[in-house]
């Protein structure tokens, strides 16, 4: 802990002195694209994303590719905001273990490691609408817990997360950290209809309300509305960045996480690739409020880091072509005329 014995310093300080991507590597690494066996640019952005892990890796290789899920429980699923029960993120998780879900397939087809954590389901976070979340030092150990996500020296994480509830506890955190009114950032998650909908947002503005005059510092406004989960999402993309992990971000609620630090400092998110861009409407304007531009656009609305998951396929594909590729010489084929 800090000097000053204040849990949210640490992370304060964590962010104030986070390292820079690597030109000269970036420099070395377009050295090579120029000689590889294509025409240049040809690769289209897969050159971006090899270059993207380059700059933080020193060199575009990934061989322990990680995929992180991390599981919470919301209070605020007492005010029916989503049309699933609760116990869901639990068997979900147990689903996770056995290899049943959606996530396992993904990282099965990519040969992604995958990791679940669940964080202490059985203790719902508090209500949102009525209290905050979590105190300040659960929701900075929860931080610290995201972290330890590092321990196996992963060289690519992606992130994910289960929690019903949790597309609730995005809309509030969205409509606290970039404003506007709760209708715009609510969606219907898991599949609410417009009666349903109509309910979330007044569920958010009654969030608001409560911690209303405490939203100003984006980690007050996380420990008061956001969930374990997306405390630890936003541990963990502070704890790969002082390892120089590049880390892909899921959908509408990994989202939530990344934009506490953008808040905090938007250099923060150097690291970060927007995997891609969810149905749930309010993903699209909290990406354009961030200036990121997403990778896939496929309709998605899962969450569990399946979009990151699919993402990392491509950064994968996108190294090995880097590292792979014969250059021109070696090749003997002929370069451009003139
Ligand atoms: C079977 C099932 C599997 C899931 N996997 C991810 N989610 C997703 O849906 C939840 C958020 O939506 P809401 O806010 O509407 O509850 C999260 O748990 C999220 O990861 C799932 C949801 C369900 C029902
Ligand atoms: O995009 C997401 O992260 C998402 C969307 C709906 C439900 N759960 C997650």
């Amino acid at each position: 802990m800090s000097a000053s014995g204040l849990p949210f310093d640490d992370i304060r300080d964590l962010v104030a002195n986070m390292p820079k991507a690597d030109r000269k590597a970036v420099h070395a690494k377009r050295e090579r694209e120029a000689q590889l066996t294509k025409p240049a640019g040809s690769l289209g952005r897969l050159e971006d994303l090899s270059e993207w892990v380059a700059s933080w890796r020193g060199s575009a290789t990934i061989l322990r590719p990680l995929v992180a899920v991390f599981a919470g429980t919301h209070g605020v699923t007492k005010q029916n905001v989503s049309p699933y029960p609760s116990e869901v993120t639990q068997q979900m998780v147990s689903n996770f273990a056995a290899g049943g879900a959606a996530i396992n397939q993904i990282c099965a087809t990519y040969d992604l490691g995958l990791k679940v954590f669940d964080l202490a389901l059985e203790y719902p976070t508090g209500d949102i609408s009525v209290e905050p979340a979590m105190d300040e030092k659960t929701c900075a150990a929860t931080m610290a817990f995201g972290m330890e996500v590092l321990a196996g020296d992963p060289d690519l994480l992606c992130l994910g997360e289960m929690g019903i509830g949790n597309t609730t506890i995005g809309a509030a955190l969205y409509c606290a950290l970039f404003g506007g009114e709760p209708a715009e950032w609510v969606g219907p998650g898991t599949g609410l209809d417009e009666e349903g909908l109509r309910h979330k947002a007044e569920v958010v503005g009654r969030a608001l309300e409560t911690h209303k005059g405490h939203l100003r510092d984006p980690l007050e406004a996380l420990r008061r509305l956001g969930g374990r989960e997306i405390a630890a999402m936003a541990g963990a993309i502070v704890a790969a960045r002082t390892q120089r992990v590049p880390v892909i971000i899921d959908g509408f609620v990994a989202t939530a996480a990344a934009a506490v630090l953008y808040k905090m400092d938007p250099s923060s998110l150097d690291h970060c690739l927007f995997a891609h861009v969810s149905a749930e409407p309010g993903h699209m304007k909290a990406l354009a409020a961030m200036d990121k531009v997403p990778l896939l656009a496929l309709g998605m609305r899962l969450g569990e880091g399946t979009g990151a998951a699919l993402a990392a396929g491509i950064v994968k594909a996108a190294c090995q072509c880097h590292t792979g590729m014969a250059t021109f010489e070696q090749a003997a084929v002929s370069t451009k005329a003139g």
